[in-house]
């Protein structure tokens, strides 16, 4: 059967539970075994969109570096916070107080707050400068100084070990996506040696049930906008994933896993072959911690869909832009909604 028409018949197809899938093949020397693990994602890829990975190479210490550096950040009082405050970047970067974002717009404000960062100059090898004409590109981190916090050092460096740990981890997935679209191998590889990867540190304070309101949620529903996600969650649940019904599916806390999902970058890619599928995480009662790593391509990449994407039953859908101008464009919508709120 055809990719195509496959996607047909998979997007069709309600699901109940995420599937989970081991990686541990995808290393393998064996194309064949590749190749399994390949048919295994594209299904997910093409069904709920989401999939747990295990075995994924990332070692447990520097997840829990990740997580033991979140917690004491967001332990720190005001000053150092305030220190790397969005607002002190042009790109996104920094930290975003409690009910400052709005994933979903109709929400006034969701019970989290974030430290975000992304491809930082020291680890790029070839780094491609700064703001361009491609909207969103690479720039500085913001990260707190050692003079307003002592532990800023420990902070970078452990979050930065995730984070450049996770980056290989996307990199390695890119091969098996390919298989799952029918194309070659190495056909995304010169398409992301800069990836445009934000990730995020995230803190969901406990909130007990009767003081929780709808329009405050963890994090609103939304769909993710670059190609996919690696997300951590932190030992307490909270994700849940809409089916075609509309049913919210709880995605469970695996120990040792993370949690992939396909973002809108990917679906418009693929002409919407892969499904970018709506997630909230409810306010939790006990404190949440997550690190969502949100994997798009090089910011100068045409998403010109694939050659195997496209029929004549089944045409181009999307004008074709770069990664960076799309990711920009999406980012600035939710920034500018809650400008626009706050003048309001
Ligand atoms: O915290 C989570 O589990 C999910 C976060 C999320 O969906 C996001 O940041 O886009
Ligand atoms: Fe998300």
């Amino acid at each position: 059967m055809s990719l195509v028409d496959l996607a047909g018949q998979l997007q069709r197809q309600d699901f109940k539970d995420i599937p989970i899938i081991d990686l541990s093949n995808a290393r393998s020397n064996s194309v064949d075994a590749r190749r399994k693990v390949a048919i295994e994602v594209r299904n997910a890829c093409l069904n709920a969109g989401f999939f747990f990975v295990q075995n994924h190479g990332v070692p447990k210490h520097v997840v829990q570096g990740g997580f033991d550096a979140a917690k004491v950040f967001f332990e720190q009082d005001n000053q150092v916070k305030e220190s790397v405050d969005i607002s002190k970047s042009d790109n996104f970067r920094g930290y975003m107080k409690l009910l400052s974002g709005n994933a979903n717009p109709e929400s006034k404000g969701d019970l989290h707050e974030a430290f975000n960062l992304g491809l930082d100059p020291s680890l790029d090898a070839a780094p491609r400068g700064h703001k361009t004409s491609e909207g969103l590109s690479h720039s500085d981190n913001l990260w707190p100084t050692v003079e307003v916090w002592k532990g800023a050092a420990s902070f970078r460096q452990a979050v930065l070990g995730y984070y450049s740990a996770v980056l290989t981890l996307g990199q390695s997935l890119f091969p098996l996506f390919a298989l799952a679209l029918d194309l070659p191998e190495d056909f995304f590889a010169d398409k992301v040696q800069h990836p445009a990867a934000i990730m995020r540190l995230l803190h969901y304070p406990g909130t007990p049930k009767d003081r929780q309101k709808e329009e405050n949620p963890g994090i609103g529903a939304h769909t993710d906008y670059e190609c996919f996600t690696i997300l951590a969650q932190g030992g307490v649940p909270g994700l849940q994933v809409m089916n075609r019904k509309g049913d919210w599916i709880d995605a469970p806390y695996i120990p040792d896993t993370f949690v992939i999902n396909i973002g809108d970058q990917f679906a418009r890619w693929t002409n919407d072959i892969f499904v970018s599928t709506p997630h909230r995480v409810l306010p939790p009662t006990q404190t949440r911690y997550s690190i969502p790593f949100f994997f798009g391509c090089d910011h100068d990449v045409p998403l010109i869909p694939p050659p195997t994407c496209i029929t004549e039953d089944r045409p181009q859908k999307y004008p074709v832009v770069t990664a960076g101008a799309y990711v920009h464009s999406r980012l600035s919508e939710t920034y500018t909604v809650q400008q626009e709120e706050k003048v309001a």
